[in-house]
């Protein structure tokens, strides 16, 4: 995972929810059981982001983050949306 770039992120989830197996990748499972699943990892990520900036440090803020970032793409991709869809409201 390390050193990889948001859009380089996106673009390999793109490809293991188009073509990868459940079993073996979990961005397809994830895809897989749809928005509601996805939402509630959204979410619960989200609260452990918020969690690790009040009680723990950086590098455990920074490891949230990315997971939180992570379930967001996922859901971008269940639901359609580009990274330009995203871009354009930033
Ligand atoms: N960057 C990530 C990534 N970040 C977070 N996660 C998932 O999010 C989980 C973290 O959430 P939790 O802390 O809730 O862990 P958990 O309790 O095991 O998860 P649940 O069983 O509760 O869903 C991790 O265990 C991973 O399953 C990720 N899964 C995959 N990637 C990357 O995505 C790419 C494609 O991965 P696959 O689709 O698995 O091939 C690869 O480059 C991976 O490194």
């Amino acid at each position: 995972m390390a050193n990889k770039t948001f859009e380089e992120l996106f673009g390999e989830l793109q490809q293991k929810a188009a073509a990868g197996d459940p079993i073996t990748s979990r961005t397809a499972e994830l895809v897989a059981q749809g928005v509601h699943s996805i939402g509630k990892k959204v979410v619960e990520e989200a609260a452990e982001v918020w969690m690790a900036a009040e009680y723990e440090g950086e590098d455990r803020t920074a490891e949230e983050i990315s997971q939180l970032l992570y379930h967001l793409q996922v859901m971008m991709i269940a639901r359609g949306i580009s990274l330009d869809d995203v871009y354009a409201h930033l």
